[in-house]
């Protein structure tokens, strides 16, 4: 089943606020914060109010993610059981570098009797992830591993790696592709990271359309202010729709059942692109069952 993750909203677990603002916000998920938004004395009221909010329910159709610790602290383990008992919709794991570290997630849920839906995506946010993305990605055919997707970390990667943040993303589109190659070969799932300059419409909005166009499957956002403007450029046009469409209709025409290629108004379309056709569908329906 197709899932829309145009929009994923961070939300410091420590803020109380939030979480129950969350409830009611568009996005098509959202993402409770252990890690680098929760200070180190927040911890601990972090995880509960985490586990307390899940419990309570009320998201909606919204997919719900805990972002855990790093497993370089003394808090993941505590944050992975919290999470593996709250039953969210997924798990994601900072700072992810290695299959070692994937199988000791995997470990965990498993020693403690997660619920085998619960899915867990790595970010990949170090130099040594970005290298090893494919190695990392094809993980996922360990079941052990609950891997189901990335997250881009351009944060941490500018951090170690010196490489700066700056409009059009000129030095990162290469780490971006290469990930986003990795994901597909294996079938994953991958979001973009977060445009800290939330006050920049502009800027949020470009950064959003090129992560579109490079392959991302929607962008983790910071402010509830991004959601709408990120849906937008997420959610296929109604051209692009229109054409989908046309593209499925001529090849059900019964002169074109035996063609691979047709001709469609003046373009050559192949039955490549019906495929890619019905997945634009596939996703505006999604899309349309979220009601954003
Ligand atoms: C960035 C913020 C600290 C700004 O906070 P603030 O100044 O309080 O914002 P506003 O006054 O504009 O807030 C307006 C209302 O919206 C609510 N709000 C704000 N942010 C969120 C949110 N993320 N989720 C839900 N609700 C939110 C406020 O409570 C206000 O509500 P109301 O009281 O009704 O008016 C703040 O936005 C924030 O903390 N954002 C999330 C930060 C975060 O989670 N960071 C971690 C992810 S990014 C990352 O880790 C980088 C990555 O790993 C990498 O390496 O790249
Ligand atoms: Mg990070």
């Amino acid at each position: 089943m197709i899932r829309p993750r145009r929009s994923l909203l961070f939300m410091p677990g420590s803020n109380a606020r939030a979480l129950e603002k969350a409830r009611n916000l568009p996005a098509d998920g959202i993402i409770l914060d252990l890690e680098d938004s929760v200070a180190p004395d927040a911890k601990a009221l972090a995880r509960d109010q985490i586990a307390q909010a899940i419990a309570a329910k009320g998201f909606g159709k919204r997919e719900v993610w805990i972002r855990t610790n790093s497993l370089d602290t003394s808090w993941w383990i505590d944050d992975v059981t919290m999470a593996g008992q709250a039953r969210p919709d997924g798990i994601l794991v900072p700072k992810v570098s290695s299959v070692a570290d994937l199988n000791t997630i995997g470990d965990r849920l498993a020693a403690i009797g997660a619920d085998s839906s619960i899915k867990v995506w790595a970010m990949i946010e170090t130099a040594r992830a970005v290298l090893d993305a494919d190695k990392l990605a094809a993980a996922s055919r360990d079941p052990k591993t609950r891997l189901a997707g990335f997250v881009f970390g351009p944060n941490d990667i500018a951090r170690e790696t010196r490489i700066r943040m700056l409009p059009g993303r000129a030095a990162m589109i290469p780490m971006i592709t290469h990930c986003i190659l990795a994901t597909r070969a294996h079938g994953l799932e991958i979001l973009d990271g977060p445009y800290s300059d939330f006050s920049n419409v502009d800027g949020f909005g470009q950064e959003c359309a090129q992560g579109r166009d490079l392959g991302f499957d929607g962008k983790t956002l910071i402010h509830p202010g991004q959601i709408e403007a990120c849906n937008v450029i997420f959610t296929p046009p109604a051209e692009e729709i229109a054409q989908a469409r046309k593209i499925i209709a001529a090849f059900e025409q019964p002169e074109n059942a035996s063609r691979g290629a047709i001709r469609l108004d003046g373009q050559m379309v192949e039955r490549l692109h019906a495929d890619m056709a019905r997945r634009t569908i596939a996703i505006a329906d999604a899309i349309a069952a979220m009601g954003n």
